[in-house]
């Protein structure tokens, strides 16, 4: 039941057990419109997520001059290339996301036309510098508040040179964005990483005809190539079945068969997380390894024991951290999360956010600086949780829900359409009577 921003959620001893094809890929979606509009001619997109961050991205492309006709799930972009944008009328607002962003400052600094890039009130707290600092290194034009570390910010595109840059973060955003100006900078652009992030832009450049080196941790451009349109094919977002695939680890009696979801081996810490903690996860298919591979896989209940997680595995999982903090409250021992300092300037500080909320279940959890300390395993009571505005603590609250003794209250629910706006139709058709103690 939906009141005002209110939702209740109750449910009497659930299992959660069936197939499940989650929405398309956040990230990729993005770049699908972000490369389809800097090529020229036609590009199509399929399983394209209809999700508000995503939408963001479709209608700033259109400010560009970019004809971009959705019907659903199925986009097609038809571009002048990027040389032939046009100077927008009004400013450019990328709502809540940061992907769109960021990635934008990089694209935008390359072009040829002069914008202003604005966000909501979450955004216009997240840092640009990041992001600003190697672009206006590259020669970039651009300025805002607190010398460019905040939305709103006024791009000039001009000519820019390549960098050689050595990344502060482990950040697919920054990565992303450097590589986009790199297309247009004389010269050669370089990006070291200190830990392999989600490697979306690099896989993508490659299918829109762009030659782009990896070695190692380093990813190099050579600038000034043409880029053509193509056609992309969006798998299902392991961020979003990351949900589900907790749900299903820590249910008694529950299994899950995850259809068509994307197996980027950038992307699958999830994965090696639930396996380390004792769920089954079964990979029963694998396909496209050239492009971005996906599959299916059957993620079951099991006894679920504490873990450490920590370093290198972090930027694959990042965006999974709030429901990996839950599902620690069902296993037994101590879980710590650490080198997670990321969290705290996503949506909101994820860090205290998810600890608030949990506490407030009954959960035995701590934060620290960079991550979470969970002692398990704690059955948790309903409450009334907030939402922050952040899709991924809505989530994280609505799956809650499935394991509380009492109900929970979610508020500000409908912020879960910015990466899965079916979520709540998917969670009903998963829910099956459980069995009594
Ligand atoms: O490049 C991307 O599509 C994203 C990168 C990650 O952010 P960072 O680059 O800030 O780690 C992630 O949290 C975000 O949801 C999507
Ligand atoms: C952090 C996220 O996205 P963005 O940075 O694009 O707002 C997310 O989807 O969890």
């Amino acid at each position: 039941m939906t009141v005002g921003e209110l939702k209740t959620i109750q449910f009497d001893k659930p299992v959660v057990a069936g197939s499940l094809k989650v929405p398309g890929d956040k990230s990729i979606s993005h770049r699908a419109i972000m490369l389809g509009s800097i090529a020229t001619g036609k590009t199509t997109v399929k399983g394209f997520l209809e999700g508000e961050d995503c939408l963001r991205t479709i209608d700033i492309f259109r400010q560009l001059g970019v004809s971009i006709e959705r019907n659903g799930t199925d986009v097609l972009i038809e571009s002048p290339g990027i040389h032939q944008w046009k100077t927008p009328v009004g400013e450019l607002y990328a709502g809540n996301s940061g992907t769109t962003a960021r990635l934008l400052l990089g694209i935008l600094s390359g072009s040829s036309v002069n914008s202003v890039l604005t966000g909501d009130d979450s955004l216009s707290k997240r840092p640009m510098k990041r992001v600003t600092n190697p672009l206006q290194a590259m020669g970039a034009s651009i300025s805002g508040a607190s010398e460019g570390d905040f939305l709103p910010l006024s791009i000039k595109g001009g000519a820019l040179k390549g960098i050689d840059y050595e990344m502060p973060v482990a950040s697919a955003q920054v990565k992303s964005a450097i590589l986009f100006a790199g297309l247009n900078a004389e010269g050669i652009t370089v990006v070291r990483e200190s830990a392999i992030s989600r490697d979306h832009t690099e896989r993508m450049f490659k299918q829109f005809g762009a030659n782009i080196q990896q070695d190692g941790n380093a990813v190099s451009l050579q600038s000034g190539q043409e880029l053509k349109g193509t056609d992309v094919v969006v798998p299902g977002d392991i961020s979003s079945a990351a949900f589900f695939m907790a749900a299903a680890a820590m249910i008694k009696g529950s299994s899950i068969k995850f259809i068509d979801v994307g197996l980027n081996p950038t992307r699958t810490g999830i994965i090696k997380v639930l396996e380390k903690m004792g769920a089954s996860v079964e990979i029963l298919e694998q396909y496209g390894e050239n492009e971005e591979p996906y599959g299916i896989i059957r993620v079951s209940n099991s006894q679920l024991k504490g873990i450490v997680i920590e370093g290198d595995i972090i930027p694959t999982l990042i965006d999974e951290l709030p429901i990996i903090a839950l599902l620690a409250t069902q296993a037994e021992g101590v879980t710590i999360i650490k080198d997670a300092e990321e969290l705290r300037v996503k949506e909101t500080d994820r860090i205290a956010a998810v600890t608030n909320e949990l506490i407030k279940l009954g959960a035995e959890i701590e934060a620290t600086e960079d991550g979470m300390i969970i002692k398990g395993p704690t059955p948790l009571k309903g409450s009334n949780l907030k939402s922050y505005g952040d899709h991924r603590l809505g989530m994280m609250a609505a799956i809650a829900a499935l394991i509380t003794e009492g109900p929970v209250e979610i508020e500000n629910p409908s912020c879960i359409a910015i990466s899965y706006p079916n979520f709540f139709e998917q969670l009903s058709d998963l829910i099956k009577k459980g069995e009594d103690e």
